[in-house]
């Protein structure tokens, strides 16, 4: 950095043009007055430390910011141009010389204890607070995943005899490894386990079979220490409202199953202590309004033995410190999710650090022979030097939703490998998915879309926004009041979910805002819906905060209906499906923080799914267009995905472009090797 830099009036520069947060240039100015000597590339050190957690990253990692400092820090913002960048003030510096600065700086030190309001750890810089969370949350799941359990001396028998229905020929005879058993096994001897895998590949069914190993042995151990037979406190729990009632919904019906004896290989009195309730994290951990704390901490721990959280890669760092710090010593914790998905909103990407190697796993011998005695599946081919915590770490890798004569599934496979050759040719091949190539959002192929749900190449009957529109109107009638009125209610909501826009980014035509717009315009000329007020009839909209007073969440999604009053105009009422089944109907005079959702983001959709999802990339490169981003789009479909392209060049540079978190917590739990 040449010392002639003018360092704030370009920092202003960047401020105003959007690039930087004001929240970044006011902890470098409030340090300054502190020390007025700090030196300029440590305040630049920390207002770009701000402004990568401001993008998900928990710290400022100075070696490979000064190794590749456009892509690192997204600079210039798209769509501008800079004449003094970040990357030519830091041209002259040197990693060592940098990292001296630093540790010289009196707003910096390297201990976890000490008080400057930075940390300097290696070659990462940190917010303290950050720091902090990174350095529990590793000691915690390393703490978890160093609890050894007993196990029964027929563990064999007993898993065998759990997943024997679920195995395929060539799972039965050995050829192939069967993974759930294997996570089963995993998770049976440890506090910790970690189960990432694509949509369908069986997450809950296991979760539930290894449930129902853990609470017979646990029963079995009450009884014979001539204790109440109570099993295990287990709970269950997800980041959103949204993925906490579809994993209710999904464990509700394999429990009523069980419960009903109908399920091989466990007894349905088990059935009585797996519980089908899921809750938030927030509301497991008892937040408290307007506050980042929570009722549930180290002083005050969860009261449970075991703690099941799905959709952990929307957990975030901050979020998985207050979870591990509320858990009791003694308790388990079983991480479900889909590493390949996008990482949180928040900063962070715990699931994804977690399981860096987990593709191609990397299993001590003593890791190995467990498993081949508790299963007998042989994985030699997955034996390495992984570190201890890896050796709780499973992907599941068969789905059992989209096989290969799916194109949802195929597709899904090819964006996450990257085979830009393969997402390309595989359009054609499949109805289950189509690809749009639109050259404005007047193109009446969006407007089909939109209202009907078709595309040229799609088979079967997907639908678009006429449908629930349609769902509404015809029970117009028929609709007061009471039962007969959550009846409609639940229909419409229903049929709302046949149909969703995805999209990359918030801005632009081809954004949240544009397309909302957009997709009013399209559904008003239609006359499905009247937009001369604000809430009308058919409105959906989405949580844009949690709003404790009303029980509603960020993320919840509810639609404006127009009930009968006994008379007159009918009234508005917004209703929410809330997780425990039942419908809440809300003033729109009292929310204030909702978005309408035509169009969501993706990162917004994550933990729901859709029947047919059409997802939208925008026309211009933008840094968020990730192979993570196109797969998690992909993977809210169930039945139907539809990519709306307005510039066809972007498909193949996204695919190819992965997300990067700068972090030091792969390091800190993947270090601790064997021997
Ligand atoms: N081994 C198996 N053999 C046959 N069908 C299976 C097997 N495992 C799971 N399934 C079925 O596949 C479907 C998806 O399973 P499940 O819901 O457990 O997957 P998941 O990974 O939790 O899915 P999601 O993507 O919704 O989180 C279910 O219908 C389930 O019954």
């Amino acid at each position: 950095m040449s010392n002639n830099t003018p360092i704030w009036p370009q920092l202003e520069a960047y401020l105003d043009s959007g690039w930087l947060r004001p929240l970044d240039l006011a902890l470098a100015r409030l340090l300054q007055q502190q020390v007025p000597d700090t030196p300029e590339p440590v305040l630049l050190a920390v207002v770009l430390t701000s402004h990568q957690l401001g993008r998900g990253h928990l710290c400022l990692d100075l070696a490979a910011v000064l190794e590749a400092p456009d892509t690192l820090l997204a600079l210039p913002p798209p769509g501008r141009r800079a004449d003094n960048r970040p990357t030519d003030w830091i041209a002259g510096l040197t990693l060592a010389h940098w990292c001296q600065l630093l540790r010289e700086a009196e707003v910096v030190d390297e201990d976890e204890n000490g008080q400057a309001p930075l940390v300097l750890s290696g070659h990462r810089l940190y917010l303290r607070r950050y720091f902090r969370y990174e350095c529990e949350v590793a000691r915690a799941l390393l703490a978890l995943q160093r609890r050894e359990f007993a196990l029964p001396e027929d563990l064999n028998a007993r898993l065998s005899a759990l997943f024997a229905p679920l195995k395929d020929e060539a799972e039965r005879s050995g050829r192939e490894p069967h993974w759930q058993s294997l996570a089963a096994a995993l998770a049976a001897r440890s506090g910790l386990a970690v189960i990432s895998g694509g949509p369908g590949t069986g997450k809950t069914t296991t979760v539930v079979r290894l449930l129902a190993l853990l609470q017979s042995l646990k029963l079995d151990a009450q009884r014979a220490a001539g204790e109440e037979a109570t099993g295990l406190r287990v709970r269950l729990a997800a980041p959103t409202g949204k993925a906490a009632a579809r994993l209710s919904e999904s464990m509700a019906g394999t429990l009523a199953q069980i419960r009903a004896g109908r399920v091989a290989g466990i007894d349905a009195e088990v059935g009585a202590v797996i519980p089908a309730e899921v809750d938030t994290l927030h509301r497991l951990l008892g937040a408290r309004p307007d506050t980042r704390f929570f009722r549930h901490h180290a002083d005050n721990p969860l009261h449970l033995d075991l703690l099941v959280v799905d959709e952990a890669s929307m957990v975030d760092l901050e979020m998985m410190a207050a979870l591990l710090s509320a858990l009791p010593p003694t308790a388990r914790l079983i991480l479900l999710g889909d590493k390949d998905q996008l990482a949180s909103v928040e900063a962070g990407a715990v699931l994804g650090d977690l399981c860096r190697y987990a593709d191609v796993p990397r299993y001590q011998a003593t890791t190995w022979a467990y498993l081949h005695q508790a299963t007998g599946y042989d994985l030699s081919d997955f034996q390495g030097p992984g570190s201890d915590i890896e050796q709780q770490i499973l992907m599941l890798r068969k789905s059992h939703r989209f096989g290969a004569d799916s194109g949802i599934g195929t597709l899904a496979r090819a964006v996450n490998r990257g085979e830009v050759g393969r997402v390309n040719g595989c359009w054609s091949a499949f109805g289950d998915i189509a690809r749009l190539d639109l050259n404005s959002v007047q193109d009446p192929a969006l407007s089909t879309l939109v209202l009907e749900g078709t595309a040229q190449g799609l088979t079967g009957t997907p639908r678009g926004y006429r449908h629930y529109l349609t769902v509404m109107q015809q029970g117009l009638d028929n609709h007061g009041c009471g039962p007969e009125g959550d009846a409609w209610a639940r229909s419409v909501l229903e049929a709302f979910g046949e149909f969703q826009l995805l999209c990359a980014v918030r801005e632009g035509p081809w954004g949240v805002a544009g397309l909302n717009q957009r997709v009013a315009e399209i559904l008003a000329s239609a006359s499905l819906i009247r937009t001369d007020q604000p809430w009308f009839a058919g409105r959906p909209v989405m949580m844009m905060r949690n709003d404790y007073g009303l029980n509603l969440m960020n993320g919840d999604i509810g639609v404006c209906l127009p009930f009968a009053d006994g008379g007159g105009q009918p009234v508005l009422r917004v209703v929410f499906p809330m997780p425990d089944g039942s419908l809440k109907r809300v003033l729109p005079s009292r929310l204030t923080e909702v978005e309408t959702v035509f169009a969501m983001t993706v990162h917004k959709s994550q933990g729901s799914e859709f029947a047919h999802t059409a997802l939208v990339l925008p026309d211009h490169p933008n840094p968020v267009l990730t192979r993570e981003l196109i797969y998690t789009g992909i993977t809210r479909a169930r039945s139907w995905f539809t990519l709306l392209l307005p510039r066809a060049d972007l498909l193949p540079s996204s695919v190819t472009r992965r997300t990067h978190r700068s972090s030091g917590l792969a390091q800190r739990l993947l270090e601790t090797r064997p021997g």
